[in-house]
């Protein structure tokens, strides 16, 4: 259409003769190829010599260099209308009687047309307007299609209290509607496959959802946006048990079932004046009874006293020399009285069966604690490391090395003792030395993290200690036997429970080829094929018994690798988000 049009234009004088008038002008073809059609056809004026037309092409295209090539309805109109005012003007030449039965062909039309609608992106459907006053629920309704082979649906639902509606009430984790991020617990379910369910009981809805196959359609309005009715809040859990649902003759949802790993973090959506009403689908925030088919992770150490005759000891000496004297820096809390006491006391405390079932539980006895997000804030005080192993594992030396790494950063806390000061101690640098009866009133008063005798005087490491030390504003590192960590558990250490634990008897056969140990009687003592066995065994019965205490395992294999992993870890205990007992935060709020 174009190209005829194009030809329609005059050639030169020279040229005219009625043979050729109607062909179209041999320079137009060089026109055509130079430039876009579209922008000469503007300005085409039928009847003028070429040499006008051409100076008129001339012209327009000089003005379109300067503005966007984007076609839009104008240009489309402005061809229509200067083709129709040529046509007017010369309404008799025959160019005149071609050009309009050209423009009037559909082709052309529809040429124009779709030009017009690209140029305009007008090609999407056109919605109604929205009325103004659409009820907020209607406006949150929400369509989700499952498709429900033979897995269960992998949520359950309730009647809300105070106002009918059927609610999700929980979303069970690796399930069809956890999997297909769709339903959430908290959403209201207005209709199931095109019926509405006001008005039903949970159990006539569950009909309807048993009965269905293949894509099941609700319609429902997102729980997060119901308001004040929404009394779902997501609250997380530690695990301070392990849980055999298998073995659980009174679970009431075997699809619910979940083995709670210990010191694993899970999402539940208690609610507690639920719990006081037999309702099914809250099975699982029903405070817990430990009964028979919960098996028992309390277990009964027996150790034979061997097990405490290879306790090591970084300083290789008989006397209680503290790490350090001659370096530039004094570490405090390697003093081997005071870690002979700590494994006497570990040891006693095996035996008289110290670690009571609440000891394996939460503080509160619960088989679960609820724990939070907690991020420290650069201002707050840095969390206490606490290190816990079995004896011999490398617990101090991993300390030291830490703490040897940048000792402005990193500290010991001074312990107590009641024993007498010696001619080249200084009081507050390797003990603090205090009267028995200054030391039973902080045991007593429970400002004691751990404590033990060792010959006949007293040794601990009292909360007020480590809190000097993060006063400070520097970080705490400690070890502790693990009966001590629950004590250590207070909003105001915050402590992060690193475990270091022994690689295999083989490596660490390699790996302590040259470590030596030393006991009560001997100096200098090689690790046998029994101690390290003892130190394996040893960590298994501390992994189950304090698991779920434990934020972080390092396998001390390598001492480097090792040393690289607690830095890491103490960074991150101090930098990043971490889960810790809901309890510390909300104090903290208080405060
Ligand atoms: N990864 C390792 N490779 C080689 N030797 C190691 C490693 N870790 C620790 N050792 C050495 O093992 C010995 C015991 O380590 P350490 O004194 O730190 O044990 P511990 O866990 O503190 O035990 P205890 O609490 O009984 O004193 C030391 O000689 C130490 O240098």
């Amino acid at each position: 259409g174009l190209t005829g049009l194009l030809g329609l234009i005059p050639p030169p004088a020279s040229h005219t003769s009625h043979s050729t008038a109607c062909k179209p002008w041999p320079g137009l073809s060089l026109l055509l190829q130079t430039f876009q059609p579209e922008t000469l056809i503007v300005t085409l004026s039928i009847g003028h010599s070429p040499t006008v037309a051409l100076l008129q092409v001339y012209d327009c295209l000089q003005e379109f260099k300067e503005k966007k090539l984007v076609p839009a309805t104008t240009h489309a109109q402005t061809l229509s209308y200067e083709v129709v005012g040529i046509l007017r003007e010369t309404p008799k030449s025959p160019e005149t009687q071609e050009l309009r039965q050209i423009l009037q062909a559909p082709h052309f039309k529809a040429l124009l047309s779709a030009h017009d609608t690209v140029a305009q992106k007008d090609f999407e459907p056109l919605l109604p307007p929205l009325p103004d006053n659409i009820p907020d629920s209607e406006e949150a309704m929400r369509i989700v299609c499952l498709v429900k082979n033979q897995q269960p649906l992998g949520a359950t639902i309730k009647r809300h209290e105070m106002t009918g509606d059927i609610l999700v009430a929980r979303v069970i984790h690796g399930g069809l509607a956890e999997r297909s991020g769709l339903l959430y617990a908290g959403d209201k379910l207005v209709e199931v496959n095109g019926v509405s369910v006001e008005g039903l009981d949970p159990e006539q809805v569950i009909h309807i959802l048993a009965m269905s196959r293949g894509t099941i359609r609700f319609k429902v309005v997102p729980g997060s946006l119901m308001g004040p009715f929404c009394t779902y809040c997501q609250v997380y859990v530690r695990a301070m048990t392990e849980y055999w649902p298998q073995e659980d003759p009174t679970i009431p949802c075997m699809d619910a079932r979940k083995i709670s790993d210990l010191g694993t973090c899970a999402g539940l959506i208690p609610s507690n004046h639920l719990l006081k009403r037999k309702q099914r689908e809250f099975w699982w925030s029903q405070p817990y009874q430990p009964h028979t088919h919960l098996k028992s992770i309390i277990l009964n150490f027996s150790f034979s006293s061997s097990t405490y005759s290879v306790p090591a000891i970084l300083c290789v000496s008989d006397k209680e020399e503290f790490v350090g004297c001659d370096q530039k820096f004094f570490i405090a809390g390697f003093r081997r009285s005071m870690r002979l006491c700590r494994r006497k006391s570990h040891l006693r405390q095996q035996h008289a069966g110290v670690c009571s079932a609440s000891g394996c539980l939460s503080a509160s006895g619960a088989p679960y604690e609820e724990v939070v997000r907690y991020q420290r804030r650069r201002s707050d005080k840095h969390r206490l490391i606490v290190l816990v192993g079995p004896s011999g594992v490398g617990v101090n030396e991993l300390r030291r090395q830490l703490i040897e790494r940048n000792p402005s950063h990193f500290q010991s806390a001074v312990p107590h003792t009641t024993r007498s000061k010696k001619s080249y101690e200084m009081d507050g640098r390797e003990y603090h030395y205090v009267s028995k009866e200054t030391f039973e009133s902080l045991m007593y008063g429970h400002r004691m993290l751990e404590y033990g005798e060792y010959k006949g005087h007293l040794y601990g490491t009292s909360v007020d200690a480590v809190q000097a030390v993060l006063d400070e504003g520097k970080i705490c590192v400690m070890d502790l036997e693990p009966q001590g960590i629950q004590i250590a558990r207070t909003h105001e250490l915050k402590p992060y429970v690193i475990f270091i634990k022994p690689s295999n008897i083989s490596c660490m056969k390699q790996s302590r080829k040259n470590a030596k140990i030393i006991t009560d009687y001997f100096v200098d003592m090689k690790f046998k094929d029994e101690d390290l066995q003892e130190m394996e065994d040893l960590a298994q019965k501390m992994e189950t018994q304090f698991g779920q205490f434990f934020d972080h395992v390092i396998v001390n294999d390598n001492l480097q690798d090792a040393c690289a992993q607690l830095l890491s870890a103490v960074q991150k205990a101090q930098e990043e988000p971490q889960w810790v007992p809901a309890t510390w935060v909300s104090s903290d709020t208080e405060s």
